[in-house]
């Protein structure tokens, strides 16, 4: 099973990436995780995530079903579902699993999956840009937006320990810094090009 994981603090431009990758680079699947947070309005069980209650997620994770999980925000709990990995990953036209997941959930499936996972940390290119982005998106109340940038800056610290820090400055430089990234590793790990 070969793993992509993409990590970076709130706002910095995952999700805007992840979506380019995916759609740049043949054979990636996005694994949706479960969370206790709140849908955004855009937002389809399923798809962007699985919706569950806290006891719901308390009654999953008593059961195993989780590869890993975090309570990310206090409160708000963000978890991998193994099966869904795994359902994945047995498909016939998936090269790699894409993973996108907190600087914590993301360290911890480099140390259960080692070369078989990269892990690839999503910088902005200042703190204040962060905020300005955060802002600008508008999904989240300016309490959580106050979270989110505290929490951004032990994340931050973090970012020497992944296998690769791409700062989004220039979203399209970004973008393919990413799919350079991953093209080199389904390489590595013996898949063939097929884009
Ligand atoms: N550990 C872990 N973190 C997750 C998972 N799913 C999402 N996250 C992280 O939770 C954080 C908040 O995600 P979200 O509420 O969607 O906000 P956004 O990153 O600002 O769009 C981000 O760092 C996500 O990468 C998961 O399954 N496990
Ligand atoms: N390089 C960039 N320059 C300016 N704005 C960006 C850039 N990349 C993403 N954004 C914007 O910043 C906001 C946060 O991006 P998003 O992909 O939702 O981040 P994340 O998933 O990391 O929380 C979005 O409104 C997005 O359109």
């Amino acid at each position: 099973m070969n793993l992509i994981v993409l990590t970076a603090p709130s706002g910095a431009g995952k999700t805007t990436i992840a979506r380019r990758l995916m759609a740049e680079v043949e054979g990636l699947r996005f694994s949706v995780s479960a969370t206790t947070r709140d849908p955004r309005p855009a937002e389809r069980h399923g798809v962007d995530y699985f919706f569950l209650s806290p006891d719901a997620f308390r009654e999953r994770l008593d059961a195993g079903d989780f590869l890993e999980h975090e309570e990310v925000y206090p409160g708000r709990f963000y978890g991998t579902l193994r099966q869904e990995v795994e359902r994945i990953a047995r498909m016939d036209d998936v090269r790699a699993v894409v993973l996108d997941i907190d600087v914590k959930g993301a360290l911890n499936v480099k140390r259960l999956y080692g070369d078989a996972a990269r892990t690839l940390f999503i910088a902005p290119p200042s703190l204040t840009a962060l905020a300005d982005r955060l802002h600008a998106r508008g999904t989240e109340t300016e309490k959580q937006v106050t979270t989110r940038l505290e929490r951004a800056k032990m994340e931050m610290a973090t970012a020497p320990e992944f296998d690769a820090v791409i700062v989004n400055d220039d979203l399209d430089a970004a973008v393919a810094e990413t799919v350079a990234h991953v093209r080199e590793f389904l390489e590595s790990r013996g898949m063939r090009d097929e884009a």
